[in-house]
């Protein structure tokens, strides 16, 4: 068990000294393969010269001896090194900086605008300025929300042109920003 055994295959020689393989028994010969004496297989009668008898036809055309030459030969050469560095795409980035607002110069930094034209009563007030004598401007009441930075609570104005005008206030802790130097920064927002 776990030997393999090679099976013997019978050779015959003929007059010119070609050794040819027999495939199959004695009785019903298979196929012959031609080898040389040097156990390679013949070249004058391998397959590819006798085809004309073969009943699958060869794909070149009749008449061309050999194999055709690879194409590769003639496969332009390729160049992998580029003669220009690629653009940078800093300078399409300008060009529609340049395109767009007719100069090539970004615009300032800044907050961006909201609104280009915010109507008076719908601007909120950004101003952070009601930490001082809140209590003295608004009344504030129960919270009426959260977010990220802090809480929402429901305020009516005492006095200006927010007295008696329902306000909500926006009420943010002093560890998420660094305007105020008190513990909370109330804003209000309308
Ligand atoms: N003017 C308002 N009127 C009524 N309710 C409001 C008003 N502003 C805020 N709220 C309520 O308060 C909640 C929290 O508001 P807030 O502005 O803090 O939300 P946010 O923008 O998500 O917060 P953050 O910017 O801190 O993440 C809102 O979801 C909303 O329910």
């Amino acid at each position: 068990m776990g030997q393999c055994y090679g099976k013997t295959v019978p050779t015959v020689r003929d007059a010119d000294g070609v050794i040819t393989d027999v495939i199959g028994d004695s009785d019903h010969p298979l196929q012959q393969t031609p080898v040389s004496s040097n156990n390679l297989p013949s070249v004058k009668n391998t397959p590819a010269r006798s085809s004309a008898n073969s009943p699958w036809p060869s794909p070149y055309p009749h008449g061309v001896v050999g194999v055709t030459p690879s194409p590769a030969r003639s496969t332009p050469r390729r160049f992998f090194k580029r003669p220009f560095p690629p653009p940078s795409p800093a300078k399409h980035i300008k060009a529609s900086l340049a395109k767009r607002f007719g100069h090539a110069k970004p615009p300032a930094e800044g907050p961006i605008p909201e609104d280009e034209t915010p109507e008076p009563d719908q601007s909120l007030d950004k101003n952070f300025g009601y930490n001082k004598n809140f209590g003295a401007k608004f009344e504030l009441g129960k919270e009426i929300g959260r977010g990220h930075f802090g809480h929402t609570c429901h305020a009516v104005g005492k006095k200006g042109e927010l007295k008696d005008l329902p306000v909500a206030v926006k009420i943010i802790s002093k560890t998420k920003t660094s305007i105020s130097s008190s513990s909370t920064t109330p804003r209000c927002m309308r």
